[in-house]
């Protein structure tokens, strides 16, 4: 069960087309404790780029899973930032990047808490 307090923190990000990126992390410590309400929960991420195509990088780059020896489970996925496309994931759990862009690039994120 994921509990959430209805603090709900929002962010329109920017990428300069010269290549910002963000590297891999996390965007949360993962917990299971109902007293902690400072972690987020859930990661929301709405883009906001019309015309998005494969060459334009800017990719948001999901890493597979580790098992407890720390081998990838599953594989890797790019996900282009297309106008509204909604991508939705557990803040403490998931590893992410933002790859390279060479366009402007937006997104409105969104991290329950
Ligand atoms: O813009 C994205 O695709 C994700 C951004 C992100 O990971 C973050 O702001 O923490
Ligand atoms: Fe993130």
């Amino acid at each position: 069960m994921i509990r959430l307090n209805g603090r709900t923190e929002f962010q329109l990000a920017y990428y300069h087309p010269n290549g910002a990126h963000y590297e891999r992390h996390r965007d949360a410590l993962p917990t299971d404790d109902p007293e902690d309400t400072d972690q987020r929960r859930v990661t929301a991420v709405l883009y906001l780029n019309p015309g998005w195509t494969s060459g334009d990088g800017g990719e948001l780059k999901i890493y597979g899973r580790l098992d407890k020896h720390g081998m990838p489970v599953g594989a890797d996925r790019l996900v282009k930032p297309q106008l509204g496309k909604i991508l939705l994931f557990l803040s403490g759990v998931v590893d992410h990047e933002v790859m390279a862009s060479k366009k402007p690039r937006y997104a409105l994120t969104s991290w329950m808490r």
